[in-house]
């Protein structure tokens, strides 16, 4: 993980003081009758987590973790109705520069959905210090190769690379990740068709579907305008006919927006920034942000959370997107179904 920090959205909360090992907490957990509040110390500082009986707290969750077993198990069916009819297996070709530990446990995380579903994968791994050329050098093998349908590669990438050059140069039939400026371009304009949509703002619109929210018509607010998740997700919303504003770093007073937005799409990296006092009472939050912070109780030494603080976010949300289990499994099931939808393209099959 690139950075540790530590963050505290419970400044206002009264809550009960209890030093907790990893057991204790599951025994209490399972004796849990209503709201039962933790206050945890952690490294001299305070951090709460709220855990409510299973009916008054699960109604509300966007359960990804269990929308992506469900797409991957669609996925299977299809792969296999393909090798069946026309005895093509669809391919993930991945591309994996450097040491970086959180990267290298996405590409196995990936390289293990393939195999669940059947897809066939192939992987480049290439050492941090690797060239520009050398990364181009299989990216062309792979746009050439007919076993592969599809071509990731995995970012970020070392800084002596030029990324814009490298996502340039994948075969924009290949582009599973959608990261090409002509599937960008295609997905900004009206009338025309992406081949590929990124994944992660993918599986939070298919999220909103495959939860019934209502999009049209809504005010929708995306956090961050990055060009892997803010930007492709605003587009998103705004294709589904959603009134789309972005709130960035230079934003002023970013919590009189939100607060009138009925879906929330959060993706800046800030552990907890998103309060509860920021929220439209009913409003639907997508919290695309995975943030270590430090946790020594934690198997890891630190825990994920959100850009948003969930505890207070889930008092007024009508739904929200839990870190980890939210956004991030269908980020990995939406690359699934952009390499079989490139199969089936390439191979004409429906
Ligand atoms: N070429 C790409 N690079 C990156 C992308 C991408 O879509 N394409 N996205 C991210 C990383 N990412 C996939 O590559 C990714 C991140 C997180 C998860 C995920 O399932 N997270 C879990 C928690 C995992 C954990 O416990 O450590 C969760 O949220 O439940 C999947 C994929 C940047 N790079």
């Amino acid at each position: 993980m690139a950075s540790m920090m530590f963050t505290d959205c419970s400044s206002s909360t009264t809550s009960l003081l209890i030093h907790l090992n990893r057991r204790s907490s599951t025994t209490l957990l399972r004796q849990s009758v209503g709201q039962l509040r933790l206050r945890t110390t952690v490294s001299g500082r305070a951090c709460s987590l709220s855990i409510r009986s299973a009916d008054a707290a699960s109604d509300k969750v966007i359960d990804g973790k269990a929308v992506a077993k469900t797409i991957r198990d669609e996925i299977t069916v299809e792969v296999s109705r393909m090798k069946e009819s026309i005895g093509v297996v669809p391919g993930l070709a991945v591309i994996l520069v450097g040491d970086r530990k959180d990267s290298a446990t996405y590409v196995r995380n990936k390289k293990k959905a393939c195999e669940s579903v059947g897809i066939q994968s192939f992987e480049v791994r290439l050492a941090e210090d690797s060239s520009e050329e050398e990364v181009m050098k299989s990216v062309s093998g792979f746009n050439d190769d007919p076993s592969v349908h599809g071509i990731l590669v995995q970012l970020p990438l070392p800084s002596h690379m030029d990324e814009q050059n490298i996502l340039n140069a994948v075969s924009i039939e290949k582009d599973v990740d959608g990261f090409h400026p002509l599937n960008i371009g295609r997905l900004a304009m009206r009338g025309r068709e992406p081949l590929f949509v990124p994944c992660t703002p993918k599986g939070c619109i298919e999220l909103l579907h495959r939860y019934n929210v209502d999009i049209k018509g809504k005010r929708a607010v995306v956090i961050g305008r990055s060009n892997i998740v803010g930007m492709p997700a605003a587009l998103l919303l705004q294709r589904e006919d959603a009134t789309v504003t972005i709130i960035h770093s230079r934003t002023k007073n970013p919590e009189e927006i939100t607060r009138e937005a009925d879906i929330i799409i959060s993706a800046v990296g800030q552990p907890n920034m998103v309060r509860g006092s920021w929220i439209k009472p009913g409003a639907v939050l997508i919290d695309v942000g995975i943030n270590p912070v430090e946790d020594p109780d934690a198997p890891r030494g630190y825990r994920l959370v959100g850009d948003i603080c969930y505890e207070e976010a889930s008092k007024v949300a009508s739904a929200i997107t839990p870190v980890p289990g939210g956004v991030g499994p269908m980020t990995i099931a939406m690359l699934l179904s952009n390499t079989l939808t490139s199969a089936k393209r390439i191979h004409n099959f429906q």
